[in-house]
């Protein structure tokens, strides 16, 4: 479970990006953080796994009090929650599986990483991984050769094969089309359902989140200030979160607002 107690955090310059945040996550939970630009999506789930420090209150994963984790600590704590990003954060001119790999040794160099040998074990579970997101036929061809939503897909078996409790997901489909944000989104979905893993993903894209989602955290100005079940998300709660322009969210509101009602 991730526990926010009074959470704060304000960075070095001043800026609040955070405030009174109390928030209960259970294992297995898909999570959708929304709001406007600016609201604290990123830093929330960014101090899940201490990629920031939180500056007040109390954040504990599975009763893992976050801020006393020291040097070592940290990595493996790390090594149970897995991060996505919007652009994929992967070594391009090399193959699939080395990709993959990496994930074996998160401890060395990046070089040792690129040329490190691996166990025959090692190499089954990076391949099963990649069978795990429908991309096992990709395993040896090279990542500059594959399109947006492959490469996302690439970075999420490189996180399954770090066998992680919790993913965390920053804007994991913000730049790829719809259709293959879909497909992406559905690779998730099965990962949460299948394996039990936590999903807590910051997402603009409101429709996606209210379809995908079981839970959605709408954050404005650095606080909570919705949170429940998707279901019950109304048109209301989202101007509300959103600051009373819910027409800015989408080029075509009734279309994307489908599921809101
Ligand atoms: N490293 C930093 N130093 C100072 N201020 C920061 C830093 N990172 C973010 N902020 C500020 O903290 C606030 C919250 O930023 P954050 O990135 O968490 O928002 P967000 O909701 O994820 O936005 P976006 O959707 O645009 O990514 C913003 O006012 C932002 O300018």
């Amino acid at each position: 479970m991730i526990q926010f107690i009074d959470v704060q955090k304000t960075y070095p310059n001043g800026t609040i990006a955070l405030q009174n945040v109390n928030l209960n996550i259970e294992q297995g939970e898909f999570v959708a953080v929304i709001g406007l630009s600016g609201a604290g999506k990123s830093t929330l789930i960014r101090c899940i796994n201490r990629m920031h420090d939180i500056t007040g209150g109390r954040l504990i994963v599975d009763d893992v009090e976050v801020t006393r984790l020291r040097g070592k600590q940290i990595r493996r704590f790390r090594r149970r929650i897995g991060m996505i990003f919007q652009s994929f954060n992967l070594v391009t001119r090399t193959t699939v599986i080395k990709n993959v790999l990496v994930s074996f040794v998160p401890d060395l160099p990046l070089w040792r990483k690129l040329t490190g040998l691996f166990t025959k074990e090692q190499k089954i579970k990076a391949l099963e991984a990649l069978d795990k997101v429908g991309i096992l036929d990709k395993a040896y061809v090279r990542v500059d050769q594959l399109s947006g939503g492959q490469q996302q897909r690439v970075a999420l078996a490189r996180t399954l094969a770090q066998n992680p409790d919790i993913i965390l997901a920053d804007e994991p489909i913000a730049s790829l089309d719809p259709v293959t944000s879909r497909m992406v989104m559905n690779d998730f979905k099965r990962i949460n359902q299948e394996m039990n893993i936590s999903v807590i993903m910051n997402i603009h894209h409101v429709e996606v989140a209210l379809e995908y989602a079981d839970r959605i955290i709408g954050i404005r100005k650095g606080e909570v200030v919705f949170d429940g079940e998707s279901r019950r998300v109304t048109k209301e709660i989202l101007e509300d979160i959103y600051g009373g322009n819910i027409e800015a969210l989408a080029s075509s509101p009734e279309e994307k607002l489908a599921h809101v009602r």
